[in-house]
């Protein structure tokens, strides 16, 4: 018998940390400062499905870009695993573009013409050294199946597919990396409703048969209802709300969440939110709350403090002075 002591697991260290980040991009030669991200805070774990929702222009691309490495934070710590995103060694680089796959907004734009669906697959599998050379056409043919193209498109190339068959090859060549993370933005977008509900099935049962972790950018709450079982809701570079998809959809704490959902209801409407007045720039932010010049809510103190992200319950987030009652 073993009488050693036991050692309580070690929590697993999450995917991704994001611990207070900021964003800001000079324009005008220096001249003004355009916030981009401000005091980000989120964490993704091994399994976990996170959507980014928010109107445009509130920095969800920006996230997700800091989160790959491809742009560096200005200021808080991005952690993958321990190190950094993107990696900073050859091998690193390698690993973190195998483990973390990226499902571009412009599906196309992201695909080389030149190459056939069969090659576009095949090309990961070989970079990554996934497969013995003679596997890999029957792995290929596994992924165009997989994500239920016909195996004729083999030798197609992508001007010759429809739209809702691009996605289906970059959700394919995601794939072939066997990754643990997925981070699509706006994968549906500008699809016939009959094909959005085709690949967000496809995306669902991907996820739960493997495990993937995902981060799912979206205008819709209705997709991020459906994918994802946490949801992040951003306005003007700031998580204003954080916590489980179905309760923040049930019970929303910030009036912002709440003027969304009211402009919802039309599944794929491009979200410009039923609240009184313009967004205001993120190169001019106002002072205290960036969201009270909109908010039915504001109270005096909105105008001199700015809220940031803190924890309502144990998994509930806000940023907001008055947060709505529960
Ligand atoms: N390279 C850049 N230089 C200057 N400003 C930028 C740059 N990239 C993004 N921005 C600004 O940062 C803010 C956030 O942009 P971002 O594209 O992240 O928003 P988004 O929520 O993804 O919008 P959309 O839904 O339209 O894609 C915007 O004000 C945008 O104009």
């Amino acid at each position: 018998m073993n009488d050693a002591p036991r050692q309580a697991a070690a929590p697993a260290r999450p995917l991704f940390t994001l611990l207070d980040v900021e964003k800001r991009f000079l324009l005008d030669g220096g001249r003004r400062e355009l916030r981009a991200l401000d005091g980000i805070r989120l964490t993704l774990g091994a399994g976990e499905s996170l959507a980014l929702v928010g109107e445009s222009g509130s920095g969800k691309s920006t996230l997700v870009r800091v989160m790959l490495g491809l742009e560096p934070a200005s200021n808080g710590r991005v952690l993958f695993g321990s190190g950094a995103p993107g990696g900073s060694t050859r091998e690193e680089r390698r690993r973190f573009a195998r483990e973390v796959a990226y499902i571009y907004q412009d599906a196309r734009g992201s695909l080389d013409p030149r190459m056939s669906v069969a090659e576009l697959l095949a090309e990961p599998i070989r970079l990554h050294a996934l497969r013995a050379a003679a596997e890999i056409p029957g792995r290929v043919d596994e992924l165009i199946a997989r994500v239920g193209l016909p195996a004729d498109m083999r030798g197609k190339v992508p001007a010759e597919l429809s739209g809702g068959q691009v996605r289906r090859v970059a959700v394919a060549r995601a794939l072939a990396g066997e990754p643990r993370v997925v981070v699509a933005d706006e994968s549906v977008a500008g699809l016939d409703v009959s094909v959005q509900a085709q690949l967000l099935n496809l995306l669902r049962d991907l996820q739960r048969e493997q495990g993937l972790a995902m981060v799912f950018v979206t205008h819709d709450l209705g997709v991020a209802a459906y994918l994802c079982e946490r949801v992040a809701v951003m306005y003007l570079g700031r998580i204003v709300e954080m916590g489980p998809t179905h309760e923040v959809l049930a019970q929303p704490l910030h009036p912002y969440t709440r003027g969304l959902m009211q402009a919802f209801p039309r599944f794929d409407a491009p979200l410009t939110v039923s609240l009184a007045g313009e967004i205001p720039s993120a190169a001019a932010l106002p002072a205290g709350c960036r969201f009270r010049s909109r908010c039915e809510r504001a109270q005096p103190d909105c105008a001199d403090t700015d809220p940031v992200q803190r924890r309502l319950t144990s998994n509930r987030q806000v940023a907001c002075l008055h947060p709505l009652e529960n």
